[in-house]
């Protein structure tokens, strides 16, 4: 039997699974890091953790493989987007990794919109200039720390960061490139126009590649820690989304995935990169050559939940704490979150707004809070499937994935907030699955993705909308959606407290 494996270089930790060629996981690694914040709205991670948790999860992996290694045939990846790695000459990074969450870059999206043009940039780039966007932070570093940014060479994507130490290969691909705001997304190039209005010399920008691509084999070195063969075919990979939407086969028109990650994400196909959503949504290059889709993002979604049960039930494992959802019925008694903690994305675009807790009553106890948090962060998705519906899509079916996923009771609040039936597949590791048929397809296991998917992929469970829930939802959803106006304004004067 021959096997590949998938890396999913997550926000919360690193998953790495390895597939057989039938698409049966064989074993199953999970690696955590924390989050650097050492101010508000800063968030970073140390790339040579990325590569130390990976190698160590591989290395246990092969140690619980009872097969022959040589049987490994190839790797790929799937990655959080957008953040920022800058190397210096030797290919070292020269400062933390600054993330897709990190919101400090409001004046360098001001100086685009000025350098670049709304319009111009929207036409070159398909979207608009978000704090989260890789540019934004080139600029902040630029401005900021020039002695750091006059020693920088190139600047990589966190998955590109540890394919490059893995192989001693420096790409990145068109998924994750389209993340950056640099690509000219309709001609599938670096944008010298966007390079040379901003003031970047595009001998920063690494060469672009296909998902599927095989750009190496192991170093001698990560073969020997990890017990991987050095001969392991390594292929690119992609951005998370665009290898959840792989894993989650969204390869066709009217397909939708909703993946509740550290973030959120509601995500169609799009046949073609010549729509226009006037940047509403997000529009990228997808894991399949030459298609894209479109998607809405919220940025605190699996991240509120993970900051609550930190905050307020630590001792808990996450489906202890998610077990109280079933104690409290639909609209927690009044109670309405806004998972606006780190600033949110679609469909407010603001780094400034945070979250709320609305209507607290002294009868509320704990499980009325888990309620509403995953009610709130369901509200926010449900913002991004409104938008999509607003746009024409027909979305009765939605494919679920992400950690948010592994919960049965969230699953049908899901289906019940977007009144959608919601599929859950036999894993709900969507990108980490989504690389790992990278790699089938790149090692001509098949065809194409789609007859990938079609073997690897099945559905474990449906999820029906409940009529009476539904009819709560839509009442609670009015609520919510007036909660942004009414506190932006009060968000605006408290952030002057942030430190
Ligand atoms: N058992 C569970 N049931 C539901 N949600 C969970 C469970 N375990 C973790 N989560 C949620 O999943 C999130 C992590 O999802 P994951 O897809 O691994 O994120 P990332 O790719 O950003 O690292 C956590 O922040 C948490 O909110
Ligand atoms: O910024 C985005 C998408 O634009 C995020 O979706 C990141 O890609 C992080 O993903 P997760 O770690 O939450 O999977």
């Amino acid at each position: 039997m021959k096997y590949v494996i998938g890396i999913d270089l997550g926000t919360s930790g690193v998953k790495i699974t390895l597939v057989n060629r039938k698409g049966e996981t064989v074993h199953e690694r999970s690696k955590t890091y924390p989050l650097i914040q050492n101010k508000s709205a800063y968030s970073e991670q140390d790339p040579n953790e990325w590569v130390e948790k990976t190698v160590e999860g591989l290395a246990e992996m092969v140690t619980l493989f009872t097969g022959n290694p040589l049987d490994i045939e190839g790797m790929s990846f799937s990655g959080q987007m957008h953040g920022l790695v800058l190397l210096d000459e030797q290919q070292q990074p020269l400062r933390h990794a600054i993330l897709w969450n990190d919101t400090r870059t409001g004046e360098e999206c001001k100086e685009i919109y000025e350098k670049v043009g709304r319009e111009k940039l929207l036409e070159l780039t398909q979207n608009l200039a978000l704090d989260g966007f890789t540019l934004p932070k080139l600029l902040w570093v630029k401005n900021h720390e020039p002695e750091v940014f006059q020693q920088a060479k190139s600047f990589l994507l966190p998955k590109d960061y540890l394919r490059l130490k893995l192989t001693n290969a420096l790409h990145m691909d068109y998924s994750d490139a389209a993340g950056t705001l640099l690509l000219d997304v309709k001609q599938s190039c670096w944008s010298e126009e966007i390079a040379r209005l901003v003031g970047l010399d595009k001998a920063l920008f690494p060469p672009l590649v296909n998902a599927h691509d095989k750009v190496g084999v192991l170093t001698d070195e990560i073969a020997r820690r990890t017990g991987l063969s050095k001969d392991t075919n390594v292929f690119a990979g992609g951005a998370d989304n665009a290898c959840g939407a792989i894993g989650a086969g969204v390869y066709e028109e009217g397909k939708t995935l909703v993946s509740i990650g550290t973030s959120g994400v509601v995500l169609s196909y799009e046949e073609s990169n010549d729509k226009d959503f006037q940047g509403n949504v997000h529009y990228f290059h997808h894991g399949v050559a030459d298609r894209f889709y479109t998607m809405g993002v919220t940025l605190a979604a699996g991240y509120s939940l993970q900051w609550f049960k930190e905050t307020f039930a630590q001792e808990k494992r996450f489906d202890e704490v998610l077990a109280e959802l079933d104690e409290v019925s639909a609209g927690a008694n009044g109670l309405l979150f806004t998972p606006y903690l780190v600033g949110e994305r679609t469909p407010h675009a603001d780094a400034t707004i945070r979250a709320s807790f609305i209507g607290m009553d002294s009868g509320h106890k704990r499980a009325h809070f888990v309620r509403a948090v995953v009610e709130g962060i369901t509200f926010s998705l449900h913002e991004s499937v409104t938008l999509f519906r607003q746009y024409g899509k027909a979305i009765e079916t939605i494919v679920s994935i992400g950690g948010g996923a592994k919960s049965a009771s969230w699953l049908q609040i899901q289906a019940d907030i977007f009144n959608a039936k919601v599929v859950k597949l036999s894993t709900e590791q969507g990108p980490a699955m989504g690389a790992a048929m990278l790699a089938a397809y790149g090692c001509g296991w098949f065809n194409s993705l789609k007859e990938c998917g079609d073997a690897f992929l099945s559905i474990e469970q449906e999820f029906i909308p409940n009529e009476a829930n539904v009819k709560t939802y839509q009442q609670l959803f009015n609520i919510y959606q007036q909660v942004y106006g009414k506190t932006a304004e009060l968000n605006e004067q408290l952030s002057t407290f942030r430190k």
